[in-house]
């Protein structure tokens, strides 16, 4: 069963030379009860696209329904069925953590009472606090609380526009917990981020920049799907070993991957690592260190976003950072 269908979504915003096209022909679905991810760097398009699905944006161009309903005609209904967890803290930061729960909760006309069960076990890690303004909070307890209200009138489809971006990493293992715990009561859920290591948290992803999607597909077939080998380098300093192995002649692509370097050589090439080690000793390097690798999917973007720009990835670990 599909809860989302989106069809050649497009949308421009000014005019003239002003005018920028955040959206370009976007398609894909969505299954009831997966977890999809937008994943791409900042300006890609993600929030527009989020924006046209939750109904507050309307497209120029292409359609979408959800959960059967569609995008323009039914907003109404639409509103009803979807929780939308946006990027930027949401909350009312002056009224208390119960305050807020009970806002929204009156927004869609239920109460706390009625759904506890979607929320309970999100909500009693922050209800000791429950008197505690929401400004007030640290960022994992916000986070949590603006789960709680986007699933307090039991949607059906979630909406979750880059909710760990600034929190810390154990919260951020503890909110993927949680949408695990969520998919098992067949809710879905579209999540957007830049960031790398949630994306293989997905069931299924795409790839997306300037408003184009570069790739549809679960998270392993993307990954295994990499068509070149991959060597992680060390030998020092990784500025010098990048200009080094920028000059080596069987090199695809070259760019900095956490503390190592990555090198892509075409499968086609008879290589050898010994070779990129000879060349390397003979840049006058030492303590070579040399592995093949399979590829990630921070890989396949990288390898994605060459062919498909002028943007070069300028620093990676588990976000994308484009310049
Ligand atoms: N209201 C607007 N007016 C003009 N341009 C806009 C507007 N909103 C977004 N854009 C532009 O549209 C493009 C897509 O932006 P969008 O916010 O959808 O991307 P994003 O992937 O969500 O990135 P971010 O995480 O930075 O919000 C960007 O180039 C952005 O500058």
């Amino acid at each position: 069963m599909k809860s989302i269908i989106v069809n050649n979504l497009t949308k421009t915003y000014g005019k003239g030379k002003e005018k920028v096209l955040a959206v370009d022909d976007v398609s894909f679905d969505v299954g009831t009860g997966e977890i999809f991810g937008l994943i791409g760097p900042d300006g890609a398009g993600k929030t527009s696209i989020f924006r046209m699905l939750t109904t507050v944006l309307l497209p120029d161009f292409g359609s979408a329904s959800i959960e059967n309903l569609d995008m323009v005609k039914d907003y109404k209904e639409i509103r009803k069925i979807l929780g939308y967890m946006p990027g930027r803290f949401s909350l009312y930061q002056d009224l208390t953590i119960e305050e807020n729960l009970e806002f929204f909760a009156s927004v869609f006309n239920t109460t706390i009472e009625e759904n506890y069960d979607l929320i309970k076990d999100i909500y009693i890690q922050i209800e000791p606090f429950k008197n505690r303004r929401a400004g007030k909070l640290s960022g994992g307890m916000k986070q949590k609380l603006a789960l709680c209200c986007a699933l307090i009138h039991k949607p059906k489809v979630l909406f979750l526009d880059e909710p760990t971006t600034g929190v810390d990493p154990v919260s951020r293992k503890e909110f993927w917990e949680m949408l695990q715990r969520l998919k098992l009561q067949g809710i879905t859920m579209i999540v957007a981020t830049p960031y790398m290591d949630e994306a293989a948290l997905c069931d299924r992803i795409a790839l997306i920049q300037n408003g184009k999607i570069l790739s549809i597909d679960t998270p392993e077939n993307i990954s295994n799907s990499y068509p070149d080998y991959i060597f992680e380098v060390k030998a020092g300093k990784n500025s010098k070993v990048l200009k080094a192995l920028e000059q080596f002649d069987q090199k695809k692509n070259v760019y900095a991957y956490g503390e190592f370097v990555h090198l892509t050589i075409d499968k086609n090439e008879s290589f050898s690592e010994q070779k990129v080690v000879e060349y390397l000793k003979k840049e006058g390097f030492k303590n070579i260190e040399i592995n093949i690798v399979k590829a990630s999917i921070e890989d396949s973007f990288i390898r994605l976003l060459s062919h498909n720009s002028n943007h070069k990835p300028k620093y990676l670990n588990t976000s994308i950072t484009l310049v």
